[in-house]
């Protein structure tokens, strides 16, 4: 994948007067009975990768649809590149490329014609449009499919194609649902290695994710969610610190016991006093998410 120079540069945004990329206060999104958000409150600083890491069902692409215009909170109020997504979703969508779950490209048409067709709906001029396509395709490998219809691209090239398509109209904010959901590591890695490149070149990124490898190894910060409720944020350092760096295991009748010490000192002081096997090892995420949300797995 390469990177063909200036791509990425932006028009100056006009804010309001936040300094966030995205600001998400108070907000509450109810289906019924089913409260899908619950009050939640943080901010997207420019130039982040963030990720909203949940299980499925903790409210986050009921978030992500709420911050890209598609459904509106039952209350609360978001605001997206200075905007409020309530008053100006013009404005937003203008700001935003999106990169949703579910593959919505266009089956018969080429890869080439989908991001013309997406230009067209942004009002691209001819000469605008095709420079910036072809150095998009280029820019997600994909110059060789270029023309070839979408219904013979495979997982990982069709979600390659949404990025493109999402970052035509040159969007200084992405957003992503959890972008590499059924793809092999050897695909998810591309992705990442994609997302990572489109940041430093000056994109702020928000994705949702389940898994927590992909949060830890790609997300500057992350938010945890659960039943609708935040219940971490920070970067992944700072929540594996919060909950101490060293963690002793062990295996009990109940299951796999832990606890966590600041220092691999006072880590060896406690696991000296059992009788049984136990390990030392440096605290990842996945503890962090285990503790905060009382779940095994993202
Ligand atoms: N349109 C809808 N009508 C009724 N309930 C909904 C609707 N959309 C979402 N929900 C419910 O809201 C809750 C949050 O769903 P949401 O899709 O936001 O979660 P999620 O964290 O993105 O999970 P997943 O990864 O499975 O998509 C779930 O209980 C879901 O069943």
């Amino acid at each position: 994948m390469k990177i063909k120079g200036g791509i990425f540069e932006k028009e100056k945004i006009i804010r309001d007067n936040s300094q966030h990329a995205i600001e998400i206060c108070s907000v509450f999104k109810c289906f019924g009975n089913v409260k899908a958000v619950n009050g939640l409150t943080f901010n997207v600083e420019y130039g982040e990768i963030f990720g909203l890491l949940g299980t499925n069902g903790a409210g986050k692409t009921t978030t992500i649809r709420m911050l890209t215009t598609l459904t509106k909170p039952t209350e609360g109020k978001l605001y997206v590149a200075g905007y409020s997504v309530d008053k100006n979703p013009v404005d937003v969508k203008r700001h935003i490329g999106v990169v949703p779950q579910q593959n919505n490209l266009e089956r018969e048409l080429t890869g080439k014609e989908n991001l013309v067709l997406h230009a067209l709906l942004h009002k691209m001029p001819k000469n605008v449009r095709e420079q910036r396509i072809e150095e998009l395709l280029s820019y997600v490998g994909l110059d060789d499919w270029a023309d070839k219809r979408v219904q013979n691209y495979s997982g990982g090239m069709a979600r390659r194609l949404l990025i493109a398509r999402a970052l035509v109209h040159n969007p200084p904010i992405l957003f992503l649902d959890e972008p590499t959901i059924g793809l092999d590591p050897q695909t998810r890695r591309k992705i990442w290695d994609l997302i990572q490149l489109m940041n430093r070149a000056g994109v702020t990124v928000m994705l949702t994710t389940h898994y927590i490898e992909e949060a830890e190894r790609l997300c500057h910060r992350v938010g945890i969610v659960d039943h609708g409720e935040l219940v971490a944020l920070g970067s992944p350092e700072e929540l594996k610190t919060s909950l101490g760096n060293y963690c002793v295991e062990f295996l009990n009748k109940e299951g796999t016991e832990r606890h966590f010490f600041p220092t691999r000192q006072e880590a060896y002081s406690y696991s000296e006093a059992y009788d049984c096997d136990t390990a030392i090892r440096r605290t990842n995420l996945e503890d962090v998410f285990v503790e905060v949300t009382g779940r095994e797995e993202g």
